[in-house]
């Protein structure tokens, strides 16, 4: 009974972080989306590897102190990132397409 009780208990704040992370995530794809808008209105490049590089210093950074494994944030931020510049790229494109149009 005790076993069951705490597993719930585990499972319904697990539930609810999920969820944070899922608005948070919503969140951060709007904000990129909108970096993405502007970068392909005055023709900057899809991806800044100066800015990845020092934002995964930071997470980096940021991980060890919150003692989750740093190998995880980089590559969790990573996984991210390479989703954020493919959007980018296409928002590029459809932009370029709709000016020669
Ligand atoms: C969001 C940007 O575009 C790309 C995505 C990044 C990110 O998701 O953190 C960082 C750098 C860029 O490669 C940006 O340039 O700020």
């Amino acid at each position: 009974m005790f076993v069951r009780k705490e597993l719930q208990r585990l499972r319904d704040s697990i539930d609810n972080l999920d969820a944070a992370l899922v608005h948070l995530l919503a969140e951060r794809f709007k904000c990129t989306q909108e970096v993405g808008r502007l970068k392909a209105e005055y023709q900057l490049p899809p991806a800044d590897p100066a800015r990845e590089a020092a934002q995964i210093r930071r997470l980096r950074a940021l991980a060890e102190e919150s003692k989750l494994d740093p190998v995880f944030a980089e590559r969790f931020l990573n996984f991210i990132i390479a989703e954020v510049v493919r959007h980018h790229e296409l928002i590029a494109s459809n932009h370029a397409a709709a000016k020669r149009d």
